[in-house]
């Protein structure tokens, strides 16, 4: 047993730290920094995770969310800060001795092993009496739908029916705390919708269990989330729960990343009280947004509006530009337009569905939106 998971128990065996564990969060991570050579990979990161709560990590690619995973996992070396599993620093823990299950986006089984043996590895590993690993591998198999086909080996399974073992195999030793790093990137779309659906019948099975959940689709993170924190250059950029990120994005970049907003220069043209709708300038056009907190007049500011917001009319709009169109491109069921705003060059997107009509290049018509569907957002200090 190694001198880190000796002293872990030890420190679960006495009643304070059993205190301590059942009201703190399942994971805290306090200014967290990790670099590979002269590269910040992570720097200064602090967020918790609840018990039972499931809180996605979503970012570019490059942005640092596979490394923080891996420091609350215990797989990068922590330059600063602290990690905290159930109140208990494990910052200098080993893998092993945290007390979590890991699963990758490449499932990570061993071949020559059925699917039994992949599963029961880890409990074979601690020495888990026999007994006890046959029905907790029977146990986890079911709860992932695979339990028809234990004998099989890796290679006889799909991509999908791979990756539900490898969820399995993580879920054997009943950890408080399931980390998932981008484990639906290498399923095609269907199976990643039914993945999604799957994932999301496991967190009603595992109420308690926390879950942080590393992703790149904003869909995913969406769907299975019950906080999102969003990562950018190494840093936690905003984190919060994922209606209000998506429904009041804090920043030109989570209105962008989520959503994929649009971003307009403006400046508020008189000052606009809390709650109220105010002009607002764009490059000598006029139009009207919501404020939530209020704005001061003459306030430079963005405004971030959805492709979906907007509505192509072909007469003078309520609240919206003359526009002429560049491209259209067919996304599935809707095609999402390029257009240019005539009178300042701003590029925009609109999406149209695809049962109506979408106007082709070249032609000019007007965009409109209604207020409440423009988002105020600090503008960004490079802008
Ligand atoms: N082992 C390593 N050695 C050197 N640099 C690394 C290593 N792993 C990651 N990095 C760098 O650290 C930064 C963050 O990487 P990380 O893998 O955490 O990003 P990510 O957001 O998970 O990206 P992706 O979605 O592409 O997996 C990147 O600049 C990356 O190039």
């Amino acid at each position: 047993m190694s001198t880190g998971l000796r002293r872990l128990r030890r420190t679960t065996d006495s009643a304070p730290a059993r205190d301590r564990a059942s009201t703190a969060p399942a994971v805290r991570l306090a200014g967290v920094s990790v670099a590979y050579g002269s590269t910040l990979a992570l720097a200064d990161c602090s967020f918790e995770v609840a018990r039972g709560e499931t809180l996605a990590l979503l970012g570019p690619s490059g942005s640092g969310k596979s490394t923080a995973l891996k420091a609350v996992a215990g797989f990068e070396n922590v330059v600063a800060g602290t990690v905290e599993i159930n109140g208990r620093d494990v910052t200098r823990f080993p893998p092993a001795a945290r007390g979590i299950g890991f699963v990758v986006q490449q499932y990570a089984l061993f071949p020559h092993m059925t699917v039994r043996r992949n599963v029961a590895f880890g409990l074979t590993a601690r020495r888990t009496p026999r007994s006890e690993v046959k029905p907790r591998v029977d146990e986890v198999l079911r709860m992932v739908g695979m339990f028809g086909f234990a004998d099989r080996l890796p290679r006889e399974l799909s991509g999908g029916q791979q990756q539900r073992v490898a969820i399995a195999r993580a879920l054997a030793s009943r950890p408080d705390l399931l980390l998932l790093d981008e484990p639906l990137s290498a399923l095609d779309t269907r199976l990643r919708q039914e993945m999604l659906v799957e994932l999301q019948q496991l967190r009603r099975d595992l109420p308690d269990i926390a879950i942080v959940h590393v992703t790149h689709d904003q869909s995913e993170a969406l769907a299975l989330a019950d906080r999102i924190a969003l990562m950018r250059n190494a840093r936690l950029e905003s984190i919060d729960t994922a209606d209000t990120l998506f429904h009041r994005p804090p920043s030109e970049f989570a209105a962008t990343f989520l959503g994929g907003a649009d971003i307009l220069p403006v400046r508020a043209v008189d000052e606009i009280a809390p709650g109220g709708v105010g002009v607002l300038d764009h490059g000598g056009v006029p139009i009207r947004a919501r404020s939530v907190d209020g704005v001061p007049r003459g306030r430079h500011l963005a405004l971030a509006v959805r492709p979906w917001a907007w509505r192509f009319t072909g007469a003078e709009p309520a609240n919206g530009f003359e526009v002429e169109v560049l491209d259209v491109q067919w996304r599935g069921s809707t095609r999402h337009v390029r257009v240019r705003v005539v009178a300042t060059d701003q590029r925009l997107g609109v999406d149209v569905p695809v049962l109506q009509h979408a106007p082709p290049p070249g032609e000019r018509l007007f965009v409109d939106v209604a207020p409440h569907d423009v988002h105020m957002v600090p503008a960004e200090k490079s802008a």
